[in-house]
């Protein structure tokens, strides 16, 4: 867990070993203690050089012990020892140190840091903060207002923003390590009282007050509801206005109030949930570690809409080949333009130079004969999509992969038109899709292991979040959407506002609440698929009753909008109104309000006053509902597969850990006894008919989320 050698006859070499990250767990913690013991009191040893195994300093405490009790000696004392010991101790930095590896940092007296190392106090990410001295020695070591942004936010830095800040002594492009060893020897002898942060006075600016209200504004305001950086800020006033010992204990105590709180163990389930995801499994026995990906130099995408053009720039970031193909010269011109432009600004933003030569711009399919893999992103209209498929089946040679960019059709249809099914894929990006992080890999059932490897390794590659999802109409994130939008807007119809909905559901942390969410969106596109689906127009069957279809309730005032000419931001009008068309500033709209008022009066509706725990509840029990039937469907794997995608596709507020975890975290008991008391309220609702796994998990005594895969192997997989 940490190896200990005298090199050049009087350094100490102190190494974590605990991979992959080394993070500070209580071996790791009890064999530093040892070690530093053993360096302070060998007469032999003049100095000491910490560093961390395969390259990588430290990645901070073990997060997986957080869940139980502390073992092993706490970090505060040992760090306040190494600071302390009179014997010059230099951090050796490669790969990363962050959290408690950063604060280790920071107690030793010199830290030389390799070129390519990233440091940061990525705590209040964890919904903690960072309570092993960080907060009061940072501030002290680079000034308040520098430390309260790293701390506030977890940002990681690079080797070269530390050096300037003053956090490392010197950068190197050679072995961090060695030139530390260097660095020790030269600084035995040297006084090391400036050395020590801890000692040190915090620089304070006159107007500490006045910083500290203008960041808390900026932190309630881009993170509603959340606690940890509140309690960071408050944590960085204390090392302005108290002396360390006392600092440290302010520290301790704000650690206290986070540490159990529901926000950081939704925190920590997200941070766990992201890397399960990416662990994706098959019935067949196929998964992430035993399949192998095709290496991908070039690919194709066909269509420059929106999504097209983010895809395009997505994957020539990630250094492919593209060709991009469109059916008219005007809308390849104007594809073109838009995607070179969205490059060089990217590029710019990133200190980087455009990759415009890895760009082919053309109208003809036959120049894709050479791809390794193509991705579709035509309208979405099945017809469409099986011509492109069967013309690419035509063109692109026989070991081509051939994706599709759909969000919610059926893609062993389109696998099925073509020559080689087990070949095809979707890959459901989100818009804008250069911008978006998520992706859903479709696998349709007869997805080769191979196929559904590569999607997912391009995915990464592309710096997106990756999660295998079954085939089914609305894969996992549409398909949930619906019942959320549905109880949205039978709220409409009882009584409530979209400001008053939107209200609610962002005070519950989401960025954006469900109306100004589809008029960001664009409401014409559901529209058509509603009338495409003979759910509203001229093809809705006569015999439906008013506001009901196939049997269940449904809510026409969405369609109404869209009568209306209202499609959202773009049209400047929508559930809101807006300066102008394309403005962003949603204002309450009176002729929604007269709209709603006269529906309501035609339909013989009272309203009533609706409570925000009502929205809450049905808004995302309903949603929650649907991913149970989706695990039980086995069109995704995990529930963390569930909220990886609704936090990094749909804004759901990562402080709540995703649908799925809310639900664990409200009680599944409460979940169902809510479901079952709507549902009783609203039988011609189906969805909000609680599904069979929620209660089998109820029977089971509701176990831990991560424990739920247990009790669906008896359910059938689409995965
Ligand atoms: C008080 C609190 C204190 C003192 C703290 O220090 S809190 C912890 C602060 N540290 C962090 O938040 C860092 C978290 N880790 C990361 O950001 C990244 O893992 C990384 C940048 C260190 C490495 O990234 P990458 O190379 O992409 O690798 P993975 O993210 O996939 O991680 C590999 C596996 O290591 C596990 N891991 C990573 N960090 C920790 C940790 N601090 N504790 C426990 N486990 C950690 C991670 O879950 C991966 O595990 P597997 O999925 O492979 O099982």
């Amino acid at each position: 867990m940490a190896r200990y050698e005298l090199v050049k006859r009087s350094v100490a070499l102190i190494t974590l070993t605990n991979p992959p990250v080394n993070a500070l767990s209580s071996a790791v913690r009890h064999a530093m203690a040892k070690s530093m013991e053993q360096a302070l009191n060998d007469p032999k040893v003049t100095a000491v050089v910490i560093c961390g195994e395969n390259g990588r300093f430290c990645g901070g405490a073990d997060i997986r012990e957080f869940a139980g009790p502390l073992r092993g000696p706490p970090l505060v004392p040992l760090l306040d020892a190494i600071e302390a010991g009179e014997k010059p101790v230099v951090a050796a930095i490669e790969g990363v140190a962050l959290g408690g590896g950063f604060e280790l940092a920071l107690v030793c007296h010199y830290c030389i840091a390799h070129f390519k190392a990233r440091l940061g106090l990525p705590e209040v990410t964890l919904g903690i903060l960072p309570a092993a001295g960080g907060t009061q020695r940072l501030p002290r070591l680079i000034g308040i207002p520098a430390a309260l942004e790293l701390i506030t936010t977890g940002r990681h830095i690079s080797a070269q923003e530390a050096l300037k800040l003053g956090i490392v002594d010197q950068v190197t492009e050679q072995n961090a390590c060695e030139v530390a060893v260097e660095f020790a020897l030269r600084a035995v002898a040297k006084p090391l009282s400036s050395r020590r942060v801890s000692m040190l006075t915090t620089p304070c600016p006159p107007d500490l007050d006045a910083l500290l209200e203008v960041v808390t504004m900026e932190v309630k305001k881009k993170a509603r509801g959340v606690m940890a950086p509140l309690a960071c800020i408050q944590a960085v006033r204390a090392a302005a206005t108290m002396p360390y010992s006392k600092g440290i204990k302010r520290e301790s105590e704000l650690m206290a109030t986070l540490f159990n709180s529901g926000q950081a163990r939704a925190l920590q389930y997200c941070f766990f949930a992201q890397r399960t995801a990416g662990k994706w499994t098959l019935p067949s026995g196929a998964q992430w570690n035993n399949s192998k990906p095709r290496e991908i130099r070039s690919a194709a995408i066909i269509g420059l809409g929106t999504m097209g053009r983010g895809i395009v720039v997505s994957l020539a970031r990630a250094g492919i080949s593209v060709i991009a193909v469109e059916s008219e010269k005007k809308l390849l011109e104007t594809g073109k333009q838009m995607v070179i432009g969205m490059l060089e600004r990217d590029a710019k933003r990133r200190g980087v130079s455009a990759s415009l030569n890895l760009l082919k711009f053309t109208l003809s399919l036959q120049d894709l004969k050479d791809v390794d893999l193509v991705i579709e992103a035509v309208f979405e209209d099945m017809a469409l999509k099986k011509r492109v498929f069967q013309e690419l089946s035509k063109v692109c040679r026989p070991a081509t992969l051939l994706c599709t960019n759909t969000s919610g059709l059926d893609v062993d249809a389109l696998a099925g038109v073509t020559d080689r099914p087990h070949l095809v894929v979707g890959m459901h990006f989100f818009s804008p899709a250069h911008v978006m992080k998520l992706l859903e890999v479709v696998c349709g059932p007869r997805s080769s292991s191979e196929t559904i490897a590569t999607a997912m390794s391009l995915g990464k590659r592309m710096g997106k979040v990756s999660v295998a999802v079954g085939n089914c109409p609305g894969f996992v994130g549409n398909r949930m959407l619906k019942p959320y939008l549905d109880q949205a807007t039978f709220l409409l119809e009882e009584g409530a506002t979209p400001e008053q909905i939107d209200k609610a559901l962002e005070d519950f942390g989401f960025a954006m609440g469900v109306f100004r969410m589809s008029d960001l969106a664009g409401l014409d596109v559901g529209w058509r698929i509603r009338k495409e689906s003979g759910l509203t127009g001229p093809d809705v069957d006569p015999k439906n009753p008013p506001r009901r279809r196939h049997g269940r309730r449904y809510c026409p005032i969405p369609d109404m909008v869209c009568e209306q000419g209202r499609f959202g931001q773009k049209t400047g009008r929508g559930w809101y109104m807006y300066d102008k068309p394309g403005g962003t500033n949603a204002k309450p709209d009176p002729l929604i309000q007269n709209l709603l008022e006269m529906y309501r009066s035609r339909y013989a509706i009272q309203p009533r006053n609706i409570s925000d725990k009502e929205i809450i509840e049905r808004c995302l029990f309903a949603l929650a509902n649907e991913g149970f039937r989706i695990l039980e469907d086995g069109i995704a794997a995990r529930p963390e597969d569930i909220d990886v995608i609704y936090l990094f596709g749909y804004g759901f507020p990562r402080h709540r850990g995703g649908p799925m975890f809310y639900a664990s975290m409200v009680g599944l008991e409460r979940v169902l006894e809510r479901l079952e008391h709507y549902h009783q309220a609203h039988p011609d609702v189906p969805h909000l008919e609680p599904s069979p796994l929620l209660k089998k998990l109820v029977a089971c005594g509701s176990p831990s989320v991560q424990t739920w895969r247990e009790h669906i192997k008896t359910m059938h997989s689409h995965l």
